[in-house]
């Protein structure tokens, strides 16, 4: 069944910039990762997914309806960040209380137990936790609370690597338990990439890429050799970036779709695996050179 589709989404901002063509669909019962450069979208679309926002433009259907004002999409869905506000005359352990009145399928015992091993004080409010404590209890909220679809937007922030490393066991343990729809954001694709069956790609506002992981992995290859044998060999490729050469060798990233009597005739080059994160590095990187070009020639004058 399908649980979100996009098609042509847009929601701008009075400055135009936000979300301005997203499409795609989100089957139910997956682990979307949703990943992209700094303002390039993400967390404007997910709180339009999960009706926070209205759109400006395109199409955009949750659960079969509009998101936003739809109960049925609020009553199904959660989505959660860092900057979830609880009220402070309410102590941790009051929010876990009152999630079970709302959510109807709230593990209270997986909450408890959660809460538990990851530290969290349970007799004060949620301004009171450290940053990453925070970020670990509405994890916990989100995990326990088991709605239809679940949006993390870049749950670990703050999380030290081991609590970041046990958050995504808990959530992979428990949705291969009680399957549903997840969506999570982050920069560390790296960390989720083994959690992910589906890899969705934002960039400028756009969804540019929508695959399963394992197809992503697949998806490009780095070749390397002496730059004009590069040059010739990639000239009938679908090139991807063209990274910098270097003492006459070079290397480009192409689209892994070449036939084997093309890979063959590449007899000086070296081909090897790109992972999904460079890929995406690779997919959205901007023509302004690198941070080392705002350094040169310019004395801060
Ligand atoms: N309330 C707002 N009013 C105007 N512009 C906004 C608003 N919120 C976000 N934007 C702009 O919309 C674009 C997308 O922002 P958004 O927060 O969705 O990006 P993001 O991919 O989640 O970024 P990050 O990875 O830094 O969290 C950015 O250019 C941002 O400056």
């Amino acid at each position: 069944m399908t649980v979100i589709e996009c098609s042509h989404l847009e929601k701008r901002y009075k400055n135009g910039a936000g979300v301005k063509d997203a499409d795609f669909i989100i089957q139910e019962n997956t682990i979307t990762g949703i990943v992209g450069r700094n303002g390039s979208g993400k967390t404007t679309l997910m709180k339009t997914i999960a009706g926070y926002l209205k759109k400006t433009g395109g199409d955009i259907s949750v659960f079969g309806e509009t998101p936003f004002n739809s109960l049925k999409v609020s009553a199904n869905s959660m989505y959660l960040d860092e900057y979830t506000v609880f009220s402070n005359a309410l102590t941790t352990k009051d929010i876990l209380h009152h999630h079970g009145r709302f959510y109807p399928n709230w593990d209270a015992d997986l909450a408890k137990k959660l809460a538990n091993y990851f530290a969290i004080p349970m007799n004060v409010g949620t301004d009171y936790l450290s940053k990453g404590q925070k970020n670990t209890f509405f994890g916990i909220l989100g995990l326990a609370a088991r709605c239809p679809l679940t949006i993390f937007d870049e749950p670990t922030t703050g999380m030290d690597a081991s609590v970041r490393k046990d958050f995504y066991r808990a959530l992979l343990k428990d949705y291969l338990a009680h399957p549903r729809t997840i969506l999570i954001s982050s920069h560390h694709l790296d960390e989720i990439d083994e959690l992910i069956e589906d890899l969705l790609l934002i960039d400028g506002g756009r969804s540019i890429l929508h695959l399963p992981i394992e197809e992503v992995k697949e998806y490009s290859m780095a070749v390397s050799g002496p730059a004009m044998q590069v040059e010739n060999w990639s000239a009938q490729q679908d090139v991807i970036a063209r990274l910098e050469e270097k003492g006459g060798f070079s290397t480009v990233i192409v689209k892994n779709h070449f036939t084997a009597a093309e890979k063959a005739a590449a007899r000086d080059l070296r081909f090897t695996p790109v992972s999904a994160s460079d890929l995406c590095v690779y997919l959205t990187r901007r023509n302004i050179g690198g941070i080392d070009d705002v350094f040169s020639n310019s004395q801060h004058g």
